[in-house]
């Protein structure tokens, strides 16, 4: 089973390490054609509107709705699942407009910048410590959209189907098993 980072932006070496450690191959993807290689993908936290110019790019907006038509799981962290998200707050245009959520970019403002937290996420047994950086909040679930987590009554991991999003950076802590989950939905999308 092969997991691909989107290598662009971003804390890349941290999520091939958790997706090893869920007992996957993690490979980072530079350019399009390497999706071919992979039956997962993972879109990691950075700056949204530079990860978002760079995969209009480089090709990424198209190749990635294909690979997410094709029913091939996607799991973005922070900046990630703000170019998940059909909308985004005070912006336009979205990125990759996939997954049915709301966000709001930098959402817990200057005083909570940064801070770890442990969260109970839906599907998973005891809690997942997670860490948030100038973090992202879903303000708002579609339909098909379920709510994983929250923090403080604000959503902060959601599921719709084959997309995963997360507001929180899962890869910098040791703590692998949202990877181990993702890793799950990809062997499921293979056997079905
Ligand atoms: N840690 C992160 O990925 C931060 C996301 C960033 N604040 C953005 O809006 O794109």
């Amino acid at each position: 089973m092969k997991i691909g980072v989107l290598a662009l932006q971003g804390a890349v070496a941290e999520h091939i390490r958790s997706i090893e450690l869920a007992g996957a191959e993690g490979i980072a993807i530079k350019k399009v054609e390497e999706l071919e290689q992979v039956q997962g993908l993972i879109i990691p936290g950075g700056e949204s509107t530079t990860i978002g110019k760079l995969m209009r790019k480089y090709g990424f907006i198209e190749a990635i709705r294909q690979f997410s038509d094709a029913g091939k799981p996607i799991f973005g962290t922070c900046a990630g699942l703000i170019v998940l998200a059909k909308s985004i707050e005070g912006q336009e245009e979205p990125h990759l407009g996939l997954m049915n959520i709301t966000v709001a970019r930098n959402a817990f403002g200057r005083q909570r910048e940064s801070f770890e937290t442990d969260l109970d996420v839906k599907g998973i047994e005891e809690p997942v410590r997670a860490v948030f950086i100038r973090a992202p909040l879903i303000r708002s679930v579609g339909d098909g959209v379920d709510v994983l987590s929250s923090y403080n009554d604000e959503i902060v991991t959601a599921r719709e189907g084959h997309l995963l999003a997360s507001s929180f950076h899962p890869e910098l802590t040791d703590d692998y098993r949202l990877h181990q989950y993702f890793v799950d939905m990809v062997k499921a999308s293979q056997a079905s």
